[in-house]
C-alpha cells in the first residue's frame, strides 16, 4: 500500500484526479474506470468537470447503488452521478447496478458478470467510518461478489444526509464484494476529515480483518491511499512522515 497526505481539500482533489487522468491518458485504446459515491469523490469530479479531458475511450462502472430506489429517483446513484459528473463529462459507456429491479439477486449476478466482462482498470474508492467501501459493510467475507447487503443503522445514519428523512434512507443495496474490488488492477482510495481517522488507522496498520473490511486492501498489490491531515491524524509518526514526502516528492 503507498500513500500521500495533503493539507487541503482542494489538494486531496487535484492529487486523485491527476491519478486518474495519468491512468486515462496511459490507456488510449481504451479502459474502465470504478467508480464511487459519498461526498469523499466530490472534489475530484469537480477537478474532472472543469478539465474537459477527452473520456469518450473510457467505460465507468460503479460500485453500488440502493435497493428500491430508481435511476431517476433523486436519492439515487444514478441520479448523484449523473449531477456530479455523467452531465458534464461524455464516456464511451456507464454502468450502475439497477435498484428498482424485481430481483435484486439476479441484477447483482447480471453486475457481477458485466464488471468482471470489463475487468477494472482502476477503482476510486471512499471509505465509511466503520471501514466498509462501497457497501460491505464489516462482517462480509473478503471473497463476497456483487451482492444485495442490508445496510447497518451507522450507515444508513451516516448517509441520512442526502435524504430529507432517516425513514427515507433505504435499508439495503446492491454492491460490489471485496472480492469484486480486489479483482480492479489498481485502486485509489480517497479519504479526508477526522471522522475517519480510526478507519484509516485500522486499514493502514491494523490486522487484515472482516471487521473492518478495507483492511483486505493490504493484501492488493497497486493501492495508493490520498489523505487529508485529518484522516491521516490517527497514524504513526513514520507514517505521517512518509505520506507527506509522498506527496511533497509526487508535486515535484
Ligand atoms: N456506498 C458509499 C461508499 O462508497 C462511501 O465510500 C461511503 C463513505 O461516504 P462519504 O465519502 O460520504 O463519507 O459512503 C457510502 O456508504
Amino acid at each position: 500500500m503507498k500513500w500521500m497526505i495533503v493539507k487541503k481539500a482542494e489538494e486531496l482533489a487535484n492529487v486523485s484526479y491527476q491519478l486518474l487522468k495519468q491512468e486515462i491518458l496511459r490507456h488510449p485504446e481504451g479502459l474502465t474506470i470504478g467508480l464511487a459515491t459519498g461526498s469523499s469523490p466530490l472534489g475530484v469530479y469537480e477537478e474532472w468537470r472543469k478539465d474537459q479531458l477527452d473520456c469518450r475511450h473510457v467505460t465507468t462502472v460503479n460500485l453500488d447503488e440502493y435497493v428500491g430506489l430508481s435511476p431517476d429517483h433523486p436519492h439515487s446513484y444514478h441520479t448523484f452521478m449523473k449531477e456530479h459528473l455523467f452531465e458534464t463529462v461524455t464516456f464511451k459507456e456507464s454502468y450502475l447496478p439497477i435498484g428498482n429491479t424485481a430481483d435484486p439477486v439476479e441484477e447483482s449476478d447480471r453486475y457481477e458478470h458485466l464488471v468482471r466482462t470489463l475487468g477494472i482498470d482502476i477503482q476510486l474508492l471512499g471509505i465509511g467510518s466503520n471501514g466498509h467501501i462501497a457497501f460491505n459493510e464489516p462482517g462480509t467475507p473478503f471473497d463476497a461478489k456483487t451482492h444485495v447487503t442490508e445496510l447497518t443503522e451507522s450507515t444508513r445514519l451516516a448517509n441520512q444526509r442526502f435524504f430529507d428523512r432517516l425513514e427515507d434512507v433505504p435499508s439495503e443495496a446492491i454492491t460490489m464484494g471485496i472480492g469484486t474490488i480486489m479483482e480492479a488492477k489498481k485502486i485509489l482510495l480517497v479519504a479526508s476529515s477526522e471522522r475517519k481517522a480510526e478507519a484509516i488507522r485500522d486499514m493502514m496498520e491494523g490486522p487484515a480483518t472482516v471487521d473492518c473490511p478495507a483492511t483486505i486492501l493490504q493484501r492488493h498489490a497497486d493501492v495508493m491511499v490520498v489523505l487529508d491531515e485529518e484522516a491521516a491524524s490517527l497514524l504513526s509518526e513514520e507514517a505521517k512522515r512518509t505520506g507527506r514526502a509522498a506527496y511533497t516528492n509526487f508535486m515535484k
